[in-house]
Parts: C-alpha cells; sequence; structure tokens
C-alpha cells in the first residue's frame, strides 16, 4: 500500500466547549492536519491546551462545533470499530482472563482463528506464560500490554492512543516505549498517539505536532527522521527534542 495516500484529514476543526452558565470556550479554532496511511503521529502540547479534545474528535466520539474528520475520505461521525482508542487507565476487563481479554473482539471468529490470533499477540507483547492469568495478577505494565494486544488482535487500521503510557512507571515506560517501536515497525498502523513526554514523542514518531496553548493551533510540526530503533543518546535525537522544548518555551541550554 502507498504510504503518501492521507489516511486521516482533519480539516479546519474547531470546537467550543460551553460551561454552565458560562461563555463557550474555544479549544480548537480552524485545526488542520493530513495524517499519511501508515504514520506515527505523536500529538504534545501543554496541559489543557486540547490534545485529547482533539484525539476524541479525530476518532469520533465528539462531534466538532464545525469542520470534518475523513478518513480514507469519508467522514467520520461516529466511533466504528475499524478505529481503537487506548486510554491512559487500562479497560481491560478483570473478570477475564488475558487470552480472553486479547481475544474479546474476535468473538465471532471461528475457534481455531481466533486461537491463533490470541497467541499470536501474546507473544507480540510478551505475555507468553500469563495468558491464564487475571489482571489482578498482572503488575500495570503487563496490564497495558494486554491492552495494546487486544487492540492489535481487532486489526484495527488505525489507533488512537492518549497518554497509553502516561500511568506506567519509568522503567516500565522506557520498556514499553521500545516494545511500542518494536509492534509498530512489524504491524505499521497509522496511529495518532498523544503525550506530555516530548522525549517519547522524538522516540516514536514520524511527525511531532507541536501545539500551541489552548485553543490549540499547530506552533510546528517535526519531522523525524532518525532510524528505528532510536538512539537516545544521538546528537540528532537530542537536538530534535531541544527543538520541541524551545518552541514549547522550555530551553534547557547552558547559559553562556
Ligand atoms: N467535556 C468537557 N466540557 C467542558 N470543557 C472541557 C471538557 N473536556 C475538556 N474540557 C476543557 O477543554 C480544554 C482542553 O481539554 P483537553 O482534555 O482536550 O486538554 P489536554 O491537552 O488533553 O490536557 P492534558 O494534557 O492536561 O490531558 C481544557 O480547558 C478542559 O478544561
Amino acid at each position: 500500500m502507498s504510504v503518501s495516500s492521507p489516511k486521516i484529514e482533519l480539516q479546519d476543526l474547531t470546537l467550543d466547549y460551553s460551561h454552565d452558565g458560562g461563555e463557550s470556550m474555544p479549544v480548537l479554532s480552524s485545526f488542520n492536519l493530513t495524517v499519511q496511511q501508515g504514520e506515527f503521529i505523536c500529538i504534545v502540547g501543554p496541559s489543557g491546551c486540547g490534545k485529547s479534545t482533539l484525539l476524541n474528535m479525530a476518532c469520533g466520539f465528539l462531534k466538532p462545533t464545525s469542520g470534518t474528520v475523513l478518513i480514507d475520505g469519508e467522514p467520520v461521525v461516529g466511533p466504528d470499530p475499524r478505529r481503537i482508542f487506548i486510554f491512559q487507565n487500562n479497560a481491560v476487563f478483570p473478570w477475564l482472563t488475558v487470552d480472553q481479554n486479547i481475544g474479546f473482539g474476535l468473538l465471532d471468529r471461528p475457534d481455531a482463528e481466533r486461537e491463533r490470533t490470541v497467541a499470536h499477540y501474546v507473544d507480540m507483547v510478551g505475555l507468553t506464560g500469563f495468558e491464564r492469568a487475571y489482571p489482578r495478577e498482572l503488575s500495570g505494565g503487563m496490564v497495558q500490554r494486554v491492552e495494546i494486544a487486544r487492540a492489535l488482535a481487532a486489526n484495527p487500521d488505525v489507533l488512537f492512543m492518549d497518554e497509553p503510557l502516561g500511568a506506567l512507571d519509568f522503567l516500565t515506560r522506557m520498556k514499553m516505549r521500545a516494545d511500542l517501536v518494536d509492534i509498530w515497525r512489524q504491524e505499521k498502523k497509522t496511529v495518532l498517539f498523544v503525550t506530555h513526554d516530548v522525549e517519547e514523542a522524538v522516540q516514536l514518531a514520524d511527525r511531532v505536532v507541536v501545539l500551541s496553548p489552548r485553543p490549540a493551533e499547530i506552533r510546528t510540526i517535526l519531522d523525524v527522521q532518525l532510524p528505528r530503533p532510536r538512539n537516545l543518546d544521538s546528537p540528532e535525537y537530542l537536538r530534535l527534542r531541544d527543538e520541541i522544548f524551545k518552541t514549547m518555551g522550555l530551553d534547557f541550554s547552558s547559559p553562556s
């Protein structure tokens, strides 16, 4: 499949929230972004600028005040099982085992096919040996892996991820970041990924979209052309990271 066909088109998106008894609050105004098939896009920006709102509109959970979301050229008018949303706080079913959770979206498939698919994703996310475990018997990172495996097993064409690693401790997060890179290289899904973490964005993304404070506008879009897996000590990685920090008003270079 061509890597240059637009997968997601956000066209002139505007969103005003109205608060009880107050004026309407603009969160996005005339927002435009085109995402190519198979691209991994990270969205960063200050807290409260509208990142989650943008993701919610892109996947059809939230109707824009005006503007259009197109996926494969078709207007998005609501959630669609071909597109999966992964939240920060996992949404696995506590009463189902790991393999039942991962196979949840495949209940209409023949048993043999479902078992094969579940086994494939259990292996991909490194949960072999835990197939019969319940979420309460797993660490936070393992539960998040279950959620990612469940999403991938359903074979979505787009993954929307809102701070999916945000609740994890530092070491688990670093490991999961590397795992996500591996998984994405195998699956090549189109991914829209919101994060507060600039380093995470530069490690993961093909392009990093940096937003302004609310109402969110695109401050800059950085192409990250470093080969994966990325060397987090390389001068180019550090340069891109620092460029984003500067764009966000944070300059950590030492005073001369
Ligand atoms: N359902 C809602 N009703 C009214 N206002 C809302 C609603 N959801 C979000 N907001 C407001 O919209 C603005 C953007 O919120 P949003 O959650 O999109 O920001 P964000 O960039 O994802 O924030 P954070 O990085 O802190 O998670 C905030 O000022 C928030 O208070």
